[in-house]
């Protein structure tokens, strides 16, 4: 393993292709590489809280999100210490009753709709992208994807996208754009920004690996 894991984070709008990214740039690396973090999986608990109340959380606001526990995690990750990563139910609203125990990797993303919004945590980045995708295909790609995954109505994630997704994304997403060093229009697809990143990332990890080598020649 290489001196520090390099951490990558990759933000965008809700439904803009994030995941799809971060999926298919993990495709072209064995699995021992890169290790993802979801910052969803860091949304408050709210096990305590009856379901009812759960359902009027506003889920896009910076302050939805427990990254106290977020940076320490990182943290431990870069001082090569494994951590207990949470697991979040979208049904429920809520942190399920399990963790999973994961082990350092070489190249760390994190990735989720306010990931560059906390400066704490882009000082821990060494690659910033922002997934930029159009409201409309967003929506569109939203709201299929919480009817079939994330057992939502057609009428929920409309109330939802207009009370607060959208409103949110203004206000928090969309100006952490300006903190990116790469950023991708259109997600998933996009074939030859994902090679590129690919790329980037292939770079650093032949240079480190040098790198190791060199120092351990030398010693
Ligand atoms: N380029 C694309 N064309 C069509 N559908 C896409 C594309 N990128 C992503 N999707 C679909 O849109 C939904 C949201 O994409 P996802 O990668 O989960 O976005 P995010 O993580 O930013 O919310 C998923 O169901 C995904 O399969
Ligand atoms: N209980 C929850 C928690 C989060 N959301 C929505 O998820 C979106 C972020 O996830 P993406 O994969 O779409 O980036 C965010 O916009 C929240 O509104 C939710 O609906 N319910």
């Amino acid at each position: 393993m290489q001196d520090k894991p390099v951490v990558i984070g990759v933000a965008g709008g809700s439904g803009s292709g994030k995941t799809s990214v971060t999926k298919s740039i993990c495709q072209r690396f064995s699995d021992k590489t890169i290790l993802v973090i979801e910052q969803d999986y860091y949304y408050k608990d709210q096990s305590h809280l009856p379901f009812e109340e759960r359902l009027e959380t506003n889920y896009d606001h910076p302050l939805a999100f427990d990254n106290d526990l977020l940076i320490q995690h990182v943290r431990s990750l870069l001082n090569h210490k494994s951590i207990n990563k949470p697991v979040y139910d979208y049904k429920l609203h809520t942190r399920s009753k399990e963790v999973i125990k994961v082990e350092p990797k070489d190249v760390i993303i994190l990735e989720g709709i306010l990931i560059l919004e906390d400066p704490r945590l882009v000082d821990l980045m060494d690659i910033k992208v922002f997934v930029d995708t159009d409201a409309d295909l967003r929506i569109l790609r939203r709201m299929v994807r919480d009817i079939k995954e994330r057992g939502r109505s057609i009428d929920s994630v409309i109330d939802q996208y207009l009370n607060s997704v959208r409103p949110m994304h203004l206000q928090f997403v969309e100006p952490t754009k300006r903190y990116a060093d790469i950023i991708i229009p259109e997600g998933g697809e996009n074939y030859v920004a994902i090679d590129i990143m690919a790329t980037k990332i292939a770079q650093i990890l032949s240079k480190s690996n040098k790198n190791s080598l060199q120092k351990s020649i030398e010693n």
